[in-house]
């Protein structure tokens, strides 16, 4: 048997150099995502969330978190739907939650209501704020937004909340492009101003002359689903056209006769220009007195994207200079807009009030798509569309399911070894595997020994959203270490976990190793974790109901004993197992129950003369 090792991480419980492929998929912000329903898998890791205490505290509490595996019946989770949303989406809610649909509420309104709900439905009318987070916080676990932009929903405060934000990207991309086309052309051919003349009595031939699309250089701003699809259309109109994007693959570009360009050129060389970005720090005001100053005089913008991304003081300076000819805007910075806003009145602006994704068909589709989301991610599955937690795909996820069990009550034990004024700063958790580690996805796994850590002894909620984050503002370094195992099981994803805690005491000297720290390994044996290490002694006993871990001197008789104690007081044995270092020396008893002993029966054990010490743990 030949063993390796390597470092996976060690800061703050972040991810470490061994996940490339994950963190890439994670990274990109162009990845188009799969129709919600196709990457999900059933998994205990969202649960509901409640309020933070420190991890120090010196007494183990209860479990506070529910799980989707727990067995007492639930009521119905409760939904509640902000912002106008298709029958059909609603249907599909109805059908595993209370629906309430409270459209136009104010902000003040949406405070006061939001903490009755497991879930909040919004489009882009609602702010989703660090406040209506925090008011949401013990109940509110999935906020769904039936659309593709997030920027109204404080995505850094949902995630310390660990409330998954999930959206629905894919069904009104041929809405928003669609409408990226209408108003190209309105534009182009004053199709808006002139109507309104018409209207208004006016026959001016000669004032509304337009410009023609055809052979005309189209710049088109974020090449993503919604700016692909706008790139598509523009060529069957004879448009020329290049795209900046700096995430997008060149052949995805080149494959539609695209080409893709810096953002300087695009700007410069551009007859119109359509902005299909999303509003991030990066990008807001982006279009600005110094790029609006870099393009074509008499340049014509479209905006399906987001208000935010352009300066508009500027866009209204560029207009009234004639360095922008036209612009054509479906979005604002502020929704709406004043009814006194110089660029909506300019002559040469033609406006529609965010309206991109309003056909009927897309508002059907995102419906159901927000609808399929949030009851997954209700039911504990993660979401293929989750915002702000990692995907972890299907197949992954039931392969991992048992080690996801073990990881987090290993986690668990090893909190309660400790002894009540140490706290836990450094954590490491040892994978042994015969994977090669590109093939090893220990996101979930480090989540979860997170959870296991932490809850016990707080009353914090941990899930693979807020794993990371919660380590990390409690100042616990999670480092991984992979350790490869030429004759482990090749087809068993892991051979074995260990937690190991440094710079801690212990309330049971018997699980520290001899390096110091408080070492617990496990592994899963027929589909169920068992724990196999504790200190420098192996035991075997599988992790379910509570354990009690006995050191003593190793003599005949102990088992009996101590079983005869539990058996009198009516406690269920379902698990013992004798670990030792030599014959006579000290040795550890493991004992599995499925009650939890009284006190009294727990201070006979102790009492048993060779027992030199003895711990109860919750698992
Ligand atoms: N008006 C509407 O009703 C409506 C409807 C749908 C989408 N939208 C908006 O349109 C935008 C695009 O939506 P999508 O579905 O195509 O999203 P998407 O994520 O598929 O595409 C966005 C693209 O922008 C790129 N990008 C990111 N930062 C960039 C930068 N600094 N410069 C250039 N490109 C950058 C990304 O790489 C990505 O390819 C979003 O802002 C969305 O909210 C508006
Ligand atoms: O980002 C989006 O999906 C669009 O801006 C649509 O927003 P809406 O749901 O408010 O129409």
């Amino acid at each position: 048997m030949s063993t390796s090792r390597a470092l996976l991480s060690s800061p703050h419980g972040g991810a470490g150099p061994t996940f490339t492929r994950a963190r890439a998929r994670l990274a990109a912000p162009s990845i188009p995502f799969a129709r919600c329903g196709a990457l999900r898998a059933r998994t205990a890791i969202l649960s509901s969330p409640a309020a933070t205490v420190p991890v120090t505290s010196s007494e183990p509490k209860r479990r506070i978190s529910r799980s989707v595996s727990d067995s007492a019946p639930r009521a119905k989770p409760a939904v509640l739907v902000a912002e106008k949303l298709g029958e059909a989406g609603l249907d599909v809610l109805r059908q595993f939650a209370d629906v309430e649909c409270a459209y136009g509420m104010s902000p003040a309104e949406l405070l006061a209501k939001v903490a009755q709900f497991d879930a909040l439905v919004v489009r882009s009318g609602t702010k989703v704020t660090r406040e209506v987070l925090e008011a949401g916080r013990g109940r509110l676990r999935v906020v769904g937004r039936a659309g593709v932009g997030i920027d109204n929903v404080d995505l850094q405060a949902a995630t310390e909340a660990g409330c998954l934000v999930v959206n629905a990207p894919t069904a009104n991309t041929v809405a928003a492009a669609e409408h990226g086309i209408a108003l190209l052309a309105c534009m182009a051919r004053n199709v808006s101003q002139a109507d309104a003349a018409l209207k208004a009595g006016k026959w001016q031939r000669a004032k509304y002359v337009g410009v023609s699309l055809v052979g005309k250089t189209l710049a088109i701003m974020g090449f993503g689903k919604v700016g692909s699809e706008v790139a598509r259309r523009a060529k069957g109109l004879g448009m020329h056209v290049i795209a900046h994007d700096p995430y997008a693959p060149a052949d995805k570009a080149r494959a539609i006769g695209a080409e893709l360009v810096s953002f300087e050129e695009a700007i410069a060389k551009a007859d119109f220009i359509s902005l299909h970005m999303p509003l991030t720090p990066a990008t807001s005001k982006v279009f600005n007195d110094e790029s609006f100053g870099k393009m074509k005089t008499g340049v014509r913008i479209i905006n399906v994207a987001r208000g935010g991304v352009i300066d508009e003081d500027a866009l209204v300076r560029a207009l009234d200079s004639g360095k922008v000819a036209q612009a054509a805007l479906d979005v604002f910075t502020v929704e709406p807009p004043a009814k006194d806003s110089k660029l909506v009145l300019h002559e040469n602006v033609t406006v529609t009030p965010h309206l991109g994704a309003s056909t009927v068909e897309a508002q059907e589709g995102v419906a159901i798509e927000i609808a399929e989301a949030v009851g997954g991610a209700l039911r504990g599955e993660l979401a293929a569309t989750a915002v702000n937690a990692p995907m972890v795909p299907a197949e992954v996820l039931s392969e991992l399911a048992p080690y996801v069990s073990l990881a987090e009550k290993l986690g668990r034990l090893a909190v309660q070894l400790v002894a009540g004024e140490s706290g836990i700063k450094g954590v490491k958790v040892v994978y042994t595997s015969a994977r090669d580690p590109d093939d090893l996805d220990t996101r979930l796994l480090r989540a979860m020994v997170t959870k296991g850590i932490v809850e016990p002894v707080s009353s914090t909620f941990v899930n693979l959203v807020n794993a990371d984050y919660t380590a990390k503002q409690r100042g616990l370094r999670i480092a991984e270490e992979r350790v490869s195992h030429d004759n482990a099981a090749a087809e068993a994803p892991l051979e074995s976990i260990q937690v190991r805690l440094s710079h801690v005491q212990s309330k049971f000297a018997g699980a520290i190793s001899d390096g110091g720290d408080i070492v617990v390994v496990g592994r899963v044996k027929y589909g169920v974790p068992h724990l196999t290490v504790v200190g420098p002694y192996e035991v075997d006993v599988s992790l379910e109901g509570n354990l009690i871990l006995c050191r003593q001197i190793d003599q005949p008789g102990m088992i009996g004993k101590v079983g005869n104690i539990l058996g009198q007081r009516n406690v269920n044995v379902s698990f013992m197992s004798v670990g030792r270092t030599s014959r006579g020396k000290q040795a550890i008893m493991a004992i599995g129950v499925d009650e939890e002993p009284d006190k009294k029966t727990l201070e006979k054990i102790g009492a048993i003369p060779a027992v030199e010490e003895f711990v109860f743990l919750e698992l």
